[in-house]
């Protein structure tokens, strides 16, 4: 913590909020390459908990590097700041007592591992949503990988830039032989002891 900053004690914790909502704050975080079926599976997923009336709230490119992170590239300078920054609202997130959801690449352990650090250990899930590079080049999502191999996309996440992949992840998903339903209630059977058990 910076020098001459003092917290406030404030009366409503993130214990209170957790109980008022009647489950536990979780970080829900998947990492893999593009177009490995990262948002897909943490929309489907939102919306079953949503159903369940579950708080949640999702993070991924679409509100953070258009918006907080605009000023953000893909270096690995920038992708390292990208992450930092995530999770640290991540961290807000848990302590307004929502269950939230984060579709990043997020291609560096290191990062990543910093991630656990931020946030209490017991409250993160990371999920690597592992999928071939053959298979995400084949989907090509959003037309990257095309202009990546021709040289027109610098620094392209399993083109010209690595991914490490998660060595112990809490869990795995392979979409080429999972469909993103199987995903969804494995990663939600996963999940719902920790939703409701003992986190204090
Ligand atoms: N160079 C390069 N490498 C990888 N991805 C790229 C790149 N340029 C743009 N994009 C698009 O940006 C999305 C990845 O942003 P992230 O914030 O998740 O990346 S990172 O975690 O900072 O590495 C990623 O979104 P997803 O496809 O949803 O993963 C891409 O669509
Ligand atoms: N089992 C699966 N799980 C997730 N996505 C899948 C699966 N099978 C096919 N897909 C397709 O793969 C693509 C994944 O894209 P997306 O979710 O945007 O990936 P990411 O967020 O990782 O970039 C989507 O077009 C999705 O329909």
């Amino acid at each position: 913590m910076s020098k001459n900053i003092v917290p406030h004690e404030y009366q409503i914790t993130a214990y209170d909020r957790q109980k008022l909502n009647g489950h536990n704050s979780l970080l829900l975080w998947f990492t893999g390459l593009s177009g490995s079926g990262k948002s897909t599976i943490a929309n489907k997923l939102e919306l079953k908990l949503f159903q369940e009336g579950i708080k949640t709230y999702s993070l991924d490119g679409d509100n953070i590097r258009n918006g907080i992170n605009v000023d953000l590239t893909f270096s690995p300078e920038h992708r390292t700041e990208n992450i930092r920054r995530i999770g640290e609202i991540a961290n807000l997130m848990l302590d307004a007592g929502l269950v939230t959801l984060a579709a990043f690449v997020s291609p560096y352990k290191k990062d990543r591992m910093n991630i656990r650090s931020i946030v209490k250990d017991v409250n993160f899930v990371e999920i690597y949503v592992n999928t071939s590079l053959e298979e995400c080049v084949k989907r090509d999502v959003k037309g990257l990988y095309e202009k990546a191999l021709a040289g027109e996309i610098k620094n392209m996440t399993g083109i010209s830039a690595p991914y490490e992949a998660p060595e112990n992840p809490d869990l795995e998903i392979f979409t080429e032989t999972e469909s993103v339903e199987q995903a969804v209630e494995r990663i939600l059977d996963y999940i719902r002891p920790k939703l409701h058990g003992d986190n204090e």
